[in-house]
């Protein structure tokens, strides 16, 4: 039998691919396809890859805070995801975007990031990476700040990490969190997704959507989002 085809769409559209079998919904917060859906050009892909192994092996021992634990690189890989959907073909923000936590939460340093992937990419991940030496209140107020003279690469990684995050809790709650803390984190990611608009109108889309209509079960039951 003669192999399948892999066909490769002319442009990049903003409208979200259909998911292979087995890898979900766009609910969901498994890894999409949206790489393969995409028309980006070979040297970007190859890029990708690059930093798909590089997130995947800094990340490997890493589970999320959902129930099912489930793997902490499906996260940079749905931030990505969600960027090659909304028409980002630029190599420098996908990459980013798949090695945005490394620093922040893996042992990698800014120089090995410049060294495997150069200068304007460490910059981005850089300017997505918090200072885990401070408090989380401080961070979560620098984020804020940070969010408005951040470069146009970096909003649109902190859009869509945003946008990952606040669709992952419609599917699961973080083990320990109160419906409060959640509710605190829907207002809180409007006010750093407040400091990156004009950037992108499909990201900003999807998130305004989810503030104004966004929903979370805890503890059985079925709360609305309350950012106003
Ligand atoms: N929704 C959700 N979030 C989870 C899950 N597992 C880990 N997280 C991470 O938890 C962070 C939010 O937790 P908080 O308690 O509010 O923040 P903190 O750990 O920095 O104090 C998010 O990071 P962030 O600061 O917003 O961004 P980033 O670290 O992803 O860049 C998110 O990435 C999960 O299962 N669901």
């Amino acid at each position: 039998m003669a192999p399948p085809t892999l066909t490769v769409p002319a442009t990049t559209t903003a409208s979200a691919p259909t998911a292979a079998p087995g890898l979900g919904s766009g609910s969901s917060s498994c890894p999409r396809t949206s790489f393969l859906a995409a028309a980006l050009p070979a040297d970007t892909l190859q890029a990708l890859f690059q930093a798909l192994v590089f997130a995947s092996e800094k990340h490997s021992t890493q589970r999320r805070k959902d129930p099912e634990q489930t793997p902490y690189i499906n996260h940079p890989i749905g931030v990505a995801s969600f960027l090659v959907e909304a028409g980002v073909t630029d190599a420098v923000t996908l990459q980013a975007a798949l090695l945005h936590d490394t620093i922040e939460d893996t042992d990698t340093s800014a120089a090995e990031i410049q060294d495997h992937f150069g200068e304007a990419v460490c910059r981005v991940v850089l300017e997505c990476t918090d200072d885990m030496s401070l408090p989380a209140d401080e961070r979560k107020r620098r984020q804020v700040l940070a969010a408005v003279t951040a470069s146009s690469q970096a909003k649109l990684v902190k859009l869509a990490d945003k946008l990952h995050n606040l669709q992952d809790l419609r599917r699961a709650v973080p083990v320990g969190w109160t419906a409060d803390r959640v509710q605190a984190y829907y207002a809180w990611a409007k006010r750093v997704t407040d400091g990156c608009t004009g950037t992108s109108a499909v990201l900003e889309g999807r998130l305004q959507d989810l503030f104004d209509h966004g929903t979370f079960t805890w503890h059985g039951r079925e709360y609305k989002c309350l950012v106003v």
